[in-house]
């Protein structure tokens, strides 16, 4: 996980920002057979490295919308009173199949879907590797339930959160080093730590008190919940000389731009800081 650079400001004059857009399609490949009947001949082009994940919120009509043929299939059938595309009969439904890596079904939990997908990935991480999952879907599909969750059934941040800082060992309360724009890491001066400590205030005191306490008072319960939930297990013991520290961002994409939410809202009448996407040495 990285640190946005973009609140560094001396970052500016050392790299170039640029419109940077990926074909999101062309990575995070589902399958489609668009013809009118279920076929069997569709192809699963997810990659192992590219998991694609399917999951169905529970729904009053949802055996009309959609039916789980397998772990990976799923056909969805267009109501036949929404306006079809015009080469389709008036009274003819549509039935779609989809493939997917897997199908997380109606009656699946927040703790289920952690434990089988996300939990192996999080624990990669821990041990090295970079991963990123992503969430899309129409409003109102339950993104904010399965990422956030609520504080009977925590999502997949809080979950991955507990898991993170209860696997690793016991971090130091001064970050000493951090990680910087060109993807390599900076030590901290003390000033730079005083600098993120002031930061850390003002980001904090920017809610409304009846605000600060409502997260924390959510965010204990999700871990009172997650309490019992068993930590990983580091591959090798980390020697005297590995220094651990753990950063995080935190962005919003709103309207094609993007805004650190890491970053003290602005006073009254100025706008947000705008982030770009910068290219350093080929990589976004
Ligand atoms: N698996 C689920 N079980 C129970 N309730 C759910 C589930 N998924 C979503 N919901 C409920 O459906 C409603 C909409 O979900 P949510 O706010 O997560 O959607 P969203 O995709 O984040 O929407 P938007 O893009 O508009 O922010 C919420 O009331 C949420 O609690």
């Amino acid at each position: 996980m990285s640190y946005i650079s973009a609140r560094d400001p001396s970052l500016s004059k050392d790299y170039s920002y640029t419109k940077v857009r990926i074909n999101l399609a062309k990575h995070y490949y589902t399958c489609e057979d668009t013809s009118k009947d279920i076929s069997e001949e569709t192809v699963n082009n997810a990659s192992e490295n590219n998991i694609v994940l399917k999951k169905i919120k529970g729904v009053e009509n949802l055996g009309e919308l959609y039916e789980i043929k397998n772990d990976i299939t799923l056909l969805c059938r267009v109501p036949i009173e929404l306006p079809h595309a015009s080469n389709v009969q008036e009274n003819e439904s549509i039935t779609r199949t989809f493939k997917f890596s897997k199908i997380i079904g109606p009656n699946s939990n927040q703790t289920k879907l952690f434990d089988e997908v996300v939990k192996g990935k999080v624990l990669e991480f821990i041990n090295g590797s970079n991963c990123t999952l992503m969430s899309y879907g129409a409003s109102g599909s339950g993104k904010t339930f399965t990422i956030v969750g609520t504080s009977e059934e925590p999502g997949i941040i809080p979950r991955s959160l507990e898991y993170l800082f209860r696997t690793l060992p016991t971090l130091p309360e001064v970050p000493l080093i951090k990680p910087n724009a060109s993807g390599g890491i900076s030590y901290m001066t003390e000033a730079d730590c005083l600098q993120d400590k002031m930061d850390r205030q003002i980001l904090l005191s920017k809610h409304t008190n009846m605000d600060c306490a409502l997260h924390k008072q959510t965010y204990k319960a999700m871990q009172e919940r997650l309490s019992n939930e068993l930590v990983g297990l580091i591959d090798q013991p980390l020697g005297p000389d590995v220094m651990l520290n753990v950063w995080v961002s935190f962005a919003e994409i709103y309207n094609e731009n993007i805004y650190d939410l890491l970053k003290p809202h602005p006073c009254k009448g100025q706008s947000r800081q705008k982030l770009c996407l910068g290219n350093v040495n080929g990589d976004t």
